[in-house]
């Protein structure tokens, strides 16, 4: 049954009926009726709740109120309410929200945004001399304010109200658990603490534990017939397709073209560098649909795209898993996965982007023949309802694309750089997939994913050492594609001749230039001793490989009910806690 905020006991605050009117938001979603009377209670909560349920002002509220109901005024640098959040973005988000409460209180508490891609210390500049009584933060940046000690931070939070942990579950995966501890040893122990995630994770437990003081665990699950409880909104339609590696990028354009530019979409890539070639790409071969990108590597431009994206009607976002939490854009039509997410719990949260608040929405996943195990593994351990995506599309119809991709990098070696370095992204991240006993790197058909990307020809990298590939490089000197910025041509053809007379590229890292002392024959014996061993190795390698191949694939049919279940325990312990900047990450 829908809760009115008025009949919460005891009663809001004049400021906060006032701006819930204003937002138009009469009743409590679940999640709300459920967390706020308990953080108001003086407990603490760890709540598990679907993407788009209303979470931050689940513990926006409680905070304000319980701030509010203080006898004693707050002072001009007294911290009563901290909220880390994992992502600039998402901050940013919640920093917006919470101002349009503070905005109708008459004395209103001072809130400052404290994230990573800002100068410290004018972050310090501004705690000096404008206070805070509310700090929303990513966590890198609030460990470094608490522990330089520039401002007396960890005096100001002796009266802290209310920590909030927002997407506890994104804030461990992205490594940040060495900085929570620091950062929980700053503040009293008589605070209320909250942690809100759209999953469950076994480290979140610890977290809990560490962090939390008897908490109530709240779990709000759909209010569906269904028997299972799916761990996305009901609203949300899930879809996959399996495509081949060459039809994958043709099967997104006719997907697009099909559903038409009027609607809105997120589509997600692995890596920063697969944003930028295919939105370069994507740009040249849709010029119908409004574009905009956005990844961890980008600065300013972060902030900008995204409020461009938000107030567009229609439109394509690409981005990478930065974007994956907590971001509330509205009216998502589509969510677009090109490939799984590193990150198991990501598929989840990449899909909630969509169906938010009781609206409808669509999600769906390509994949490819070596990932058809994917639906079945994410279904069950994520608690999803997949369908496969039937519209007669198969990719095959788009003809035109390959010779458009090609003459796009033909004409700009910027281009070509963009294409080689998304296709060695797009292998290096493979390779780190949480459920890399599903995504293997070896069962890439690379030569396929090759020619998706649109590659002249195979880039130099380990991972495609020894392996004999049914790829047709295009035949040309590739030093004749040229920049189309002037600039970095002429400095590329001065490297060029540099090269051509001393054999190194100027500048190139690792690259020894041959020793001068060494007698010819003795150089050239080195040699062929090198190319044996060589040879020797790619044999063995090649026969390793044969060997896993015949291997695995006896593994993978005979994977019963109980190893799967295994495996699903065992997910925790996959998770590399390592950042990788390759993939995207944030502070
Ligand atoms: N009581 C309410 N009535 C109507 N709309 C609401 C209500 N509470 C929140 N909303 C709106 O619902 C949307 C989703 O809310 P919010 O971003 O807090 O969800 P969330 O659960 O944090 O999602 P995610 O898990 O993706 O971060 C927002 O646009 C918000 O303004």
């Amino acid at each position: 049954m829908d809760v009115k905020w008025d009949k919460l006991q005891p009663k809001l605050s004049k400021f906060v009926l006032f701006t819930l009117r204003k937002l138009k938001f009469s009743t409590m979603t679940p999640v709300q009726a459920s967390v706020i009377p308990l953080l108001l209670g003086n407990k603490d909560v760890a709540a598990e709740a679907v993407t788009g349920s209303g979470k931050t002002l689940a513990f926006l509220i409680p905070l304000l109120e319980r701030m509010h109901r203080r006898a004693e005024p707050w002072k001009h640098f007294e911290i009563g309410g901290i909220v880390i959040s994992p992502t600039r973005e998402l901050a940013k988000q919640t920093s917006e929200v919470l101002k349009d409460f503070l905005d109708a209180m008459e004395q209103p508490f001072k809130q400052v945004l404290m994230i990573g891609g800002t100068k410290i210390a004018e972050d310090i500049e501004m705690l000096k001399s404008e206070g805070a009584n509310i700090i929303i933060a990513t966590p890198g940046r609030l460990e470094d304010l608490l522990t330089r000690g520039d401002v007396p931070l960890h005096v100001a939070v002796k009266s802290l109200e209310m920590l909030v942990l927002d997407e506890a579950d994104r804030l461990l995966e992205l490594g940040f658990e060495k900085s929570l501890n620091t950062i929980l040893e700053f503040f009293p122990k008589q605070r209320r603490t909250s942690l809100f995630s759209a999953t469950q994770t076994r480290q979140l437990e610890l977290l809990v534990r560490a962090g939390l003081r008897n908490p109530v665990i709240v779990s709000v699950k759909q209010k569906s017939s269904e028997p299972s409880t799916f761990s996305t909104p009901k609203e949300l339609v899930n879809y996959y397709k399996i495509c081949s590696p060459s039809d994958k990028m043709k099967f997104l354009i006719q997907f697009l073209k099909h559903q038409g530019s009027g609607k809105k979409y997120i589509l997600f890539f692995l890596t920063c560098a697969c944003v930028d070639y295919f939105f370069e790409l994507l740009r040249k071969l849709l010029p119908d649909f409004e574009m905009h990108s956005l990844h961890g590597k980008m600065k300013k431009k972060r902030e900008k795209m995204l409020e461009k994206f938000r107030s567009a009607t229609s439109g394509i976002l690409f981005c990478t898993d930065v974007m994956e939490r907590g971001i509330d854009i509205p009216d998502i039509d589509w969510v677009v996965q090109f490939d799984p997410p590193t990150s198991v719990s990501a598929f989840v949260h990449r899909c909630g982007r969509t169906a938010r608040i009781g609206q409808e929405g669509s999600a769906l996943t390509l994949l490819m023949p070596n990932e058809d195990a994917y639906v079945d593994f994410i279904q069950r351990n994520q608690k999803v309802h997949l369908e496969e995506y039937n519209a007669d599309l198969d990719g095959s119809d788009e003809p035109g694309i390959d010779k458009i991709t090609k003459e796009l990098q033909l004409r700009d070696r910027a281009c070509f750089d963009k294409a080689n370095r998304a296709f060695v992204s797009f292998v290096r991240a493979y390779g780190k997939h949480e459920c890399y006993f599903i995504l293997r790197t070896k069962d890439l058909d690379f030569a396929g994913l090759a020619r998706s990307f649109g590659l002249l020809r195979l880039p130099k990298m380990p991972e495609l050492k020894n392996l004999q590939l049914d790829f047709e490089p295009v035949e040309m000197d590739f030093n004749d594609i040229s920049y189309k910025d002037k600039q970095k041509e002429s400095i590329r053809k001065c490297k060029l001749e540099e090269f051509k007379e001393t054999g190194v590229w100027p500048g190139a890292k690792g690259i020894k230039r041959p020793k001068q002392t060494v007698a010819w024959e003795e150089a050239k014996k080195a040699r062929m001793e090198k190319k044996e061993k060589r040879k020797k190795k790619k044999e063995y390698v090649q026969k390793k490989i044969e060997e896993g191949k015949t291997k695995n694939k006896r593994k993978r049919k005979k994977m019963t009910d109980e190893q799967w279940k295994e495996l699903e325990d065992n997910i925790s312990f996959l998770k590399r806690m390592k950042k990788d900047k390759n993939v995207d990450c944030d502070d």
